[in-house]
């Protein structure tokens, strides 16, 4: 299978602390793969250093065979991949379908396709992203005034229309109800398996992660404790050990 996201020695530093500590990771293009991993394991922070929030302090980074290793966020985005839920990252007066296309526009204008790309193309496109999120009938009301799970769900619209070939979601059914968390999971998997769309994503939740990961990467202690396809995963004892030591 081919490597889209190939990861090693990643490394980073806070004064004495090591969080991220020598990580090696490997995401096959086409995979849905997930990090999981007790609190402070170092999964936040290993995804910002991917994404160039953060700077490691040694390993590399490697996007279809391009070395992205400390480059600013808005260059790794460029390269083709997304991070949701960063920052908040709606804009809580624009309505949807308003949020939707700008962030498309922006990214036309990055690529430089403003010319080849008419207003009504850009609203065909942003309906369609609306659409698979399930977001359709909401496409005229501000972002403020969603539901969470519906903003959660504007976030991964905000994602794709920047066309990413990786898609990075941290923690995507935080706060969510159970009726919203499979609601959002059945998308992101829809999604991904439609579009062809690379997924790497954190959750606490294991039976979401065990019913749609393909790959799964157990973090402790900034460390890589073990890696491999979901159903291995979750028959090692070592793993189950951890959470039961450590999880609520
Ligand atoms: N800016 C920082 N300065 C110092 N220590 C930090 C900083 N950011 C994170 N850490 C520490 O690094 C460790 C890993 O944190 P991180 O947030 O990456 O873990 P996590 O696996 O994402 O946890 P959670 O599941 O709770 O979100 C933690 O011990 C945390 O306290």
């Amino acid at each position: 299978m081919t490597e889209l996201l190939t990861i090693r020695g990643l490394t980073r530093d806070f004064g004495g602390f090591r969080a991220v500590d020598g990580v090696d990771l490997d995401v096959a293009q086409g995979a849905i793969h997930s990090v999981i991993g007790p609190n402070g394991a170092g999964k936040s922070t290993l995804f910002s250093l991917i994404t160039g929030e953060r700077r490691p302090t040694a390993g590399t980074v490697r996007f279809d065979g391009r070395d992205l290793t400390g480059l600013a966020p808005h260059a790794v985005t460029r390269a083709g991949l997304a991070k949701a839920f960063q920052t908040t990252s709606i804009f809580p007066r624009l309505t949807v379908g308003e949020s939707v296309c700008a962030a498309l526009a922006a990214r036309n204008a990055q690529l430089r396709l403003l010319r080849s790309r008419t207003k009504a193309g850009i609203r065909a496109e942003a309906e369609t992203i609306c659409g698979a999120l399930g977001l359709a009938e909401h496409i005229h009301r501000a972002g403020s005034a969603l539901s969470h799970g519906d903003q959660r769900a504007l976030e991964v619209a905000l994602a794709l229309a920047t066309a990413p070939r990786l898609l990075l979601l941290d923690e995507p059914t935080a706060g969510m109800s159970p009726f919203e968390t499979k609601r959002v999971v059945d998308q992101i998997t829809g999604l991904a398996r439609e579009r062809g769309l690379t997924v790497l994503f954190s959750e606490h939740d294991l039976d979401t992660v065990f019913s749609i990961s393909d790959e799964v990467t157990v973090m402790h202690q900034g460390r890589v404790l073990a890696h491999g396809p979901a159903a291995e995963v979750r028959a090692n004892d070592e793993v189950m050990a951890v959470y039961l030591g450590s999880e609520p």
